[in-house]
């Protein structure tokens, strides 16, 4: 099964998401390591209420039920913190209160106890992003590009077996909305990491370059 590509990736069967009886998500795909899956729609049409159901926080006021499986492993069957779905937010949401070294250190599975060891592969990954010796910056000091480089260093290093993208680069100007995508669709391809993406830009589909899965106004039960 370990040179199975297709247990490495996500597969998505029959997932159906209502709200009060109305049908908000109904999808069934199978994404590849490495590839991304876009999904797009309007505003409210529940894009980040599929990704809320992968990571194991949907809330209680809406019904979901199909199968999703990422790695070979049933999700929805673990608690949300054993899923080890990767998020990524239009915030970095670092952590204030900590150095940049600890917010990436943080997310180290706790299998690997050895605080240097642990402090060692957040200098190694934070100087993948181009961020080498960075470890001891307070997070208020860093630039918003490099703020987004650190939460995808914090979410690479926490060994995810998929990485949801909601909105990522929304708040960042042209030039780093490029240069952000490139990396995040390149480390994911590298780390054969299955993709989802919520975007309101043709564009991030375009880059992404998998498919993509369209929500009407009145989500996927009245497209
Ligand atoms: N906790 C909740 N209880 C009830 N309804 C909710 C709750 N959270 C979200 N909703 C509703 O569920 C629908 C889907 O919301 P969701 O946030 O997934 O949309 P979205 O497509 O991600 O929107 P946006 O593009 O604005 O982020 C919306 O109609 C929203 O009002």
């Amino acid at each position: 099964m370990l040179h199975d590509n297709r247990a490495k990736g996500l597969t998505l069967a029959d997932v159906e998401i209502r709200l009060d009886d109305r049908p908000l998500i109904a999808l069934s795909q199978r994404i590849a390591p490495g590839k991304v899956l876009t999904v797009m729609g309007p505003s409210g049409s529940g894009k980040s209420t599929l990704l809320s159901f992968i990571g194991g926080f949907l809330d209680p006021a809406f019904a979901a039920r199909g199968e999703v499986h990422a790695a070979g492993v049933d999700l929805l069957a673990l608690p949300p913190a054993e899923r080890r779905a990767g998020i990524l937010f239009q915030d970095p949401l670092l952590f204030p209160h900590m150095s940049v070294g600890a917010n990436v250190a943080f997310a180290i599975p706790p299998d690997i106890r050895d605080r240097r060891e642990r402090w060692r592969m957040a200098a190694e990954i934070l100087a993948d992003m181009d961020l080498a010796g960075f470890e001891d910056r307070d997070p208020a000091t860093l630039s918003g590009g490099q703020k987004a480089r650190v939460a995808l260093a914090r979410v690479l290093v926490s060994r995810p077996r998929v990485l949801l993208l909601d909105e990522p680069f929304s708040k960042l100007d042209m030039e780093l909305r490029v240069q952000m995508r490139s990396l995040v669709f390149e480390r994911a391809r590298a780390a054969e990491l299955p993709v989802i993406l919520v975007t309101h830009d043709e564009a991030d589909a375009e880059v992404a370059g998998g498919g993509v899965h369209r929500i009407g106004a009145n989500g996927d039960g009245h497209g």
